[in-house]
């Protein structure tokens, strides 16, 4: 279980008051809230990228050296990836050996990008390997932070349904954070709406 409860964070002046939040395996919670309030900071929290300032926070154990099982999936994905990596090199890397195949068909990633450098293929379609890249096995958590927000609707269906199937078969926990308030009440179980 990812839990939040009476949590905050500081950046010098300013001041981040989280919402308290419970995330449970098989469960897909949005999160829709205003710009700047701090919701890829609450992401960043989540994934154990950032310390709280104050309050209690509950993530999953993991042994030192294993991944994290608690994975964050941003919109600009090419900041993601290591540029001078292929892409088989960066999923290589994340599972270890070459099991991602088995979720290339799902997440339509084309072998044929394999070997190309993360430059060389679409966002929408770097977004996809990004998703395989994150979910590895010891994946039990994924944090979508604005994920399908400026692809086309064919590849934002795609993904997400894909995500649905995953999600279902392995109950994974999803953090579904958009501006966009139709996608949280299609994909999520339960919408938390974050105000000031
Ligand atoms: N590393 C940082 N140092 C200082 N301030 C930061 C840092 N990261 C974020 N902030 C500030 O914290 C606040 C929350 O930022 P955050 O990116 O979490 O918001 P957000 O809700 O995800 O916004 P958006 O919806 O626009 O992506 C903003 O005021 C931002 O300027």
């Amino acid at each position: 279980m990812l839990q939040l409860r009476n949590a905050g964070l500081e950046y010098g002046n300013t001041q981040i008051r989280f919402p308290d939040l419970t995330l449970s395996p098989g469960q897909r919670l949005g999160l829709f809230g205003p710009s700047g309030l701090g919701k890829s900071s609450l992401a960043k929290v989540l994934a154990g990228i950032e310390p709280l300032s104050q309050g209690e926070l509950t993530l999953p154990d993991f042994a030192k050296g294993s991944a994290n099982p608690v994975q964050w999936a941003i919109q600009q994905s090419e900041f993601a990836f290591n540029p001078r990596l292929t892409i088989k090199q960066s999923l290589r890397e994340s599972w270890r050996g070459d099991g991602f195949m088995v979720l290339l068909d799902l997440y339509g990633v084309e072998p044929g990008w394999l070997n190309r450098r993360p430059s060389q293929i679409s966002g929408g379609q770097l977004q996809r390997v990004n998703l395989v890249r994150a979910l590895i096995p010891s994946t039990e958590y994924l944090i979508c932070d604005e994920i399908t927000a400026h692809l086309d609707m064919i590849t934002q269906q795609q993904i997400w349904q894909a995500l649905d199937e995953e999600a279902y078969r392995r109950k994974l926990g999803l953090l579904v954070i958009s501006h966009d308030e139709d996608l949280l009440n299609l994909v999520c179980d339960d919408v938390l709406h974050w105000t000031a």
